[in-house]
């Protein structure tokens, strides 16, 4: 079966040569769906596929795949890395925890799984100066990457309890109930709606994994795509030596290939003397996501020359790596209900019942397949952006009858990623400067959308009992401190290296002529969607059929 495969793909090293055509550093979101796109389009290439996080235990598996086990996810190590942010000025100094997913699937793996396209002029893919990938064509990707991961809003049955309550209390407060179906046209500027997931029919959350990777390798791909988990990518290879010996560094215009090591984390600590070195007869595509693809190039040479220079890294390419990216800030109106039961997706006793268990097992849905957010808004104050609503535990304990509604406003603040130390342990997260509400009009529109959510909590029909308890008790207003006060990272982040200051118009590393960078961190500027997923689909299936395209003579195919 499909799940079969990918389970016996390896944690071991990569076997010697042949070199594969292709290597893939990264098997997140991007990277699998990279990697399932050029192994069925190219099949007399070889591509390789190298994620850091190992294989999945059967309790890890059941975390990932159970939409209601998502914010499990969060709490468990193995599959997912949560680290501080610096501090924030605009949050008075406060840092905040940045999340991502470290497991085959990537963030995808472990996300809200909300499916969301930026409207037209909402900063989608063909926007952001790729050659080819345009406004009129970019909704053929989307569209492609929606039916892969088969996006689809949740039939009644698999909607948390109450979400209709809210879509009334919405309404009444100005956020008319719209309709969010993918293909639909997209929902006007205001409205709520109940959002498509990226979770099958019998209650699976549809990852990247599972969606690309794993019924490539059941299939067209069984001979031709290895994947190699539980490995680290430490640097990029040049074809020659160009610097030492009294030689000034030359600037390569290629790479070779790679440098991996075991994770680390995993059994034995890292030692140098565990590095490996892989080979790639045609390129390497960099798709380790926000947090990994821009330290990756840092410490390959790849960045902003003063900045590697002061970090110990000796610099070959002088590109601004790491700046200009956009992060997410967000905010919470708690609710709290006492006129009806505590909502059933919250109940985290009937979450661990056998029975609950075995009829997700059987592919029978049920609790297990119910993901706890309840749907999304949109709004347009200030630079607009979404709520994401849910009356589950996402935040707090199990048990308690909470309603939360997250703002996650379209940013204008930029931040950074700054260059480690050359000797930074691989283990190490990276310096991440989110400059989360820096830009003040971000804390005004962050503001507007705290006290429009407000406004819903009270206008839920009376018999709901539903107060607020946060970040202020009732209808008392809050002030711009409180909201700076109250905000939290809204986990979505861009940028990095970026098509423009760091990549050409094909995705390639600037003056390499076989280096791409595909994922979050090649994304402009954060898509006026309400989660960038989609679009770093939407980007990797272009990107593959550009590169099929390209390659479709010497590797065979040339079907995207
Ligand atoms: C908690 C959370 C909730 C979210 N919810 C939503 C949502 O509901 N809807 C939405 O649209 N967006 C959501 N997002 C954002 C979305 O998931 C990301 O924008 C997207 O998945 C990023 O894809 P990527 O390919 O760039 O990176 P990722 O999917 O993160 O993949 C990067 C991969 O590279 C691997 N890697 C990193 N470094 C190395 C290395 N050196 N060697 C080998 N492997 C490496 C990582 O382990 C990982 O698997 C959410 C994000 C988070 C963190």
């Amino acid at each position: 079966s499909a799940t079969a495969a990918v389970a016996a793909t390896a944690a071991a090293p990569v076997p010697p040569p042949p070199a594969p055509d292709f290597v893939i550093v990264g098997g997140g979101t991007a990277g699998c769906a990279l990697a399932a796109r050029l192994c069925a389009g190219l099949p007399r290439a070889n591509v390789v596929l190298l994620e850091r996080g190992a294989p999945r235990n059967e309790t890890e598996e059941l975390i990932v795949r159970a939409p209601l086990r998502t914010a499990a996810a969060w709490r468990t190590p193995t599959l997912t890395a949560a680290f501080p942010s610096a501090p924030n000025a605009g949050l008075r100094g406060r840092a905040v925890t940045l999340l991502t997913g470290t497991t085959l699937g990537g963030s995808s793996a472990i996300n809200g799984a909300q499916w969301s396209e930026p409207a037209a002029g909402g900063g989608g893919a063909g926007t952001w100066g790729v050659a080819g990938l345009t406004a009129a064509n970019a909704a053929a990707y989307y569209a492609r990457a929606a039916r892969t991961v088969g996006a689809v809003v949740p039939p009644r049955r698999r909607r948390p309890a109450y979400t209709d309550a809210w879509l009334d209390a919405a309404a009444a407060a100005g956020l008319p109930r719209v309709d969010g179906s993918p293909g639909v046209a997209p929902p006007p500027d205001r409205g709520s709606w109940v959002h498509p997931l990226a979770v099958t029919p019998d209650g699976r959350r549809a990852d990247a994994c599972a969606a690309y990777v794993a019924p490539a390798l059941a299939g067209a791909c069984a001979a031709n795509l290895r994947v190699h988990q539980g490995v680290s990518v430490t640097k990029l290879l040049y074809p020659t030596a160009r610097c030492g010996g009294g030689r000034r560094c030359r600037r390569p215009t290629a790479v070779a290939g790679i440098e991996y090591m075991p994770s680390p984390g995993a059994g034995a600590p890292t030692k140098a003397g565990d590095a490996r070195v892989l080979y790639a007869r045609r390129g390497v595509l960099v798709a380790a996501g926000p947090y990994g693809s821009a330290p990756l190039l840092h410490r390959s040479g790849i960045g902003p020359a003063a900045a590697l220079r002061s970090a110990g890294i000796p610099p070959l390419v002088d590109l601004p790596v790491g700046e200009g990216i956009s992060a997410r800030a967000s905010g919470t109106v708690i609710g709290r209900y006492s006129g009806v039961p505590l909502a059933w997706v919250n109940n985290a006793t009937a979450a661990a019942l056998p029975a609950v268990l075995a009829q997700w097992r059987a592919g029978r849905g049920g609790l297990l397949a119910t993901a706890p957010t309840s749907g999304l808004s949109r709004w347009t104050a200030g630079a607009g952006g979404y709520t994401s609503v849910s009356f589950s535990a996402l935040t707090t304990p199990p048990g308690a009858p909470h309603f939360f509604a997250t703002c996650i406003p379209n940013p204008r603040s930029v931040g950074r990623l700054r260059v480690a130390a050359a000797n930074t342990s691989l283990a190490a997260p990276p310096v991440v400067e989110t400059n989360l509400l820096g830009d003040p009009r971000d804390v005004a529109t962050l503001g507007a959308c705290m006290r429009q959510q407000q406004a819903v909590v009270a206008a839920f029909r009376p018999g709901f009992g539903m107060v607020a308890v946060a970040p202020t008790r009732g209808g008392t207003p809050f002030t711009d401190d409180a909201v700076q006060a109250a905000a939290l990272s809204g986990l979505h982040i861009v940028g990095g290296a970026a098509v423009g200051p760091v990549l050409d118009a094909r995705l390639r590393v600037k003056g390499f002529r076989n280096l791409w960078v595909v994922d979050a961190s090649a994304v402009p500027t954060m898509p006026r969607s309400a989660g960038p997923m989609s679009s770093v689909y939407a980007l990797a299936e272009f990107a593959a059929e550009a590169i099929v395209r390209q390659y479709g003579g010497v590797c065979g195919g040339g079907r995207g």
